[in-house]
């Protein structure tokens, strides 16, 4: 009994499966607003079988990380937290400071390398995640991490305008082409916005590796974002917890090995 825990900036995802292994059998799952998090032992995990091993990645701070511990004091286990490394599960990180690269974009990109080498040849990938913020990151064919792009996600773009502006206070329009009132004209650009930077990384990625990357989204607002979004892509909402599972088996072979 394996729990998968991803705690983002707005929301705490959960997934429990039968065994620590991609594509393992799916048990349980759900979400909570961070503001909810503390009656999560009392709530949606109360009657869950007791997991074996958690494995989780956290990008809310160290506060929050604390808070979801107390609550799996719920069962005699300890929790282990995803930190970005050099390497892990076959993907090599190109970042500065590895352990300073968000884990969320970390085990995001390890369940899309593991997704792609199951699909067929080794190819780059495109890995988008569109969430509290939205990232746009590059690997290459060998697995390596090349970099990405952090972006405001549609939420924060909004409430930066209208903070920053007097005359940006409008509901939410629609997206179009050629957005002619405020509303559509706020919406279309948060959405375009993000569209852009998504094109411009496979560009990016195409120049820089020769070939057209797989191109991966996930995220809470992935939804929203899918029908603008001009090359090809597959929408995967597990693509964290499968690169938990990753991580997870990856971890347990190396203890084996060693
Ligand atoms: N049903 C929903 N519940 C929560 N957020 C949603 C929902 N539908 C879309 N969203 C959007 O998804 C974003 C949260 O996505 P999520 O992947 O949980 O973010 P994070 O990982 O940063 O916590 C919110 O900013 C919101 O715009
Ligand atoms: C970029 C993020 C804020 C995304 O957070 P999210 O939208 O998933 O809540 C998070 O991955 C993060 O805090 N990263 C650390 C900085 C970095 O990756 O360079
Ligand atoms: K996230």
């Amino acid at each position: 009994m394996f729990l998968a825990i991803d705690i983002g900036n707005t929301r705490l995802k959960w997934a429990q499966y039968e065994a620590a292994h991609p594509g393992a059998r799916l048990l349980a799952h759900g979400a909570a607003f961070l503001e909810t998090i503390d009656h999560l032992a009392d709530g949606e995990w109360k009657d869950l079988p007791a997991p074996t091993a958690v494995l989780g990645c956290c990008v809310a701070g160290e506060p929050v990380r604390h808070r979801v511990e107390e609550q799996l004091e719920l069962w005699d286990v300890s929790p282990s937290w995803v930190i970005a490394s050099a390497e892990e599960a076959g993907v090599t990180n190109g970042y500065e400071h590895p352990t300073r690269l968000g884990a969320d974009r970390w085990v995001a990109m390890v369940g899309a390398r593991w997704r792609l080498l199951n699909e067929g040849p080794a190819r780059p990938a495109l890995v988008v995640m569109i969430g509290t913020a939205v990232t746009v990151d590059a690997i290459d064919a060998s697995g390596r991490f090349l970099g990405g792009f952090i972006l405001p996600g549609h939420g924060i773009m909004l409430r930066a305008l209208e903070s920053g502006t007097a005359g940006l206070h409008v509901p939410t329009g629609d997206v179009c082409d050629f957005p002619a009132n405020t509303s559509d004209a706020l919406t279309s650009g948060g959405t375009y916005a993000i569209a852009g930077a998504i094109e411009r990384m496979y560009r990016n990625i195409l120049r820089h590796c020769g070939t057209e990357p797989v191109c991966i989204m996930t995220g809470g607002a992935g939804w929203k974002m899918a029908p603008y979004v001009t090359v090809p892509f597959q929408l995967v909402e597990s693509l964290i917890f499968d690169g938990l599972l990753r991580i997870a088996e990856q971890r347990v072979i190396e203890r084996v090995r060693r």
